[in-house]
């Protein structure tokens, strides 16, 4: 794979994902998103949280946790609040590989993914503060969590239960995740769980999602722990 000529333009302005919330009212979380897209792309702070004033973001946020966890759709949040830079590492291998997360399992398989994953998240981590939204096995990489803790990163872990990711990733399918492709997805995100939440656990910050919460209340809880470290100060 190629993901060693990773494009880095930054992708400040990109949009929250403007999907279904779980928490019913559809179209009117439908319009919030539309609305924080929006207001992203004008580089404003999406609404809906109160205000904190303008913010400055000392370190990289690195997101971490089991697939489902919010770390991609939360995080474009996270971000456009802070009016702070987001990547995230699937795009980027993506984008670099010029194929998709599936392909590159099937062709390569996983090893090379994960190699390939370190060198981006690497380099995305060269860029200064921003978020970055890492896919849910990176962290597992003693690589690339030396690379994550070489850049004094703020690590934070997305926590959710197991019923909680298995209805997100659920959701569309599941056929973007190759990991769940294949056997029972609620027993292989059992496994993983088991595997990697000792892993997780050291994160900096651990932040919890549950089901039927909106993402801007995950963002809210993210951006308490950044104040309360000092890595999200007054600009
Ligand atoms: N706090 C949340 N509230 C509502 N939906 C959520 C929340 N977190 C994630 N989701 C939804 O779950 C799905 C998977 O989220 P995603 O951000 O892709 O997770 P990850 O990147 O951790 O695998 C998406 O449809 C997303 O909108
Ligand atoms: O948990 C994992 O090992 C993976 C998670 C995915 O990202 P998300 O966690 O964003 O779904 C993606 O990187 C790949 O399918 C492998
Ligand atoms: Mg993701």
């Amino acid at each position: 794979m190629t993901t060693s000529d990773a494009d880095p333009r930054p992708t400040a302005a990109a949009a929250p994902e403007p999907d279904a919330p779980e928490s019913g009212a559809a179209a009117a979380d439908f319009a919030a998103a539309v609305d924080a897209a929006a207001a992203a792309a004008a580089g404003e702070p999406a609404g809906e949280l109160p205000a904190r004033g303008p913010l400055r973001l000392a370190r990289p946020v690195v997101l971490i946790g089991l697939m489902g966890a919010g770390k991609t759709s939360v995080g474009r949040r996270l971000a456009a609040h802070l009016g702070a830079g987001f990547v995230d590492s699937d795009e980027e291998v993506e984008r670099a590989a010029r194929m998709t997360i599936p392909e590159i399992f099937a062709q390569y398989g996983e090893p090379e993914f994960r190699d390939g994953e370190r060198r981006v998240i690497s380099r995305l981590l060269e860029r200064g503060p921003q978020i970055i939204a890492t896919g849910g096995g990176a962290w597992m990489n003693a690589l690339t969590r030396e690379a994550i803790r070489e850049r004094g990163a703020t690590v934070c872990w997305l926590r959710a239960e197991l019923d909680t990711l298995l209805g997100r990733v659920m959701k569309k399918g599941g056929a973007a995740r190759p990991l769940l492709a294949v056997g029972d997805p609620r027993r292989t995100l059992g496994d993983l769980m088991a595997a990697r939440y000792p892993v997780y656990a050291e994160a900096d910050v651990t932040v919890d999602s549950h089901a039927g919460e909106r993402h801007e209340a995950v963002v809210a809880r993210i951006l308490d722990a950044l104040a309360a470290r000092g890595d999200a100060g007054p600009a």
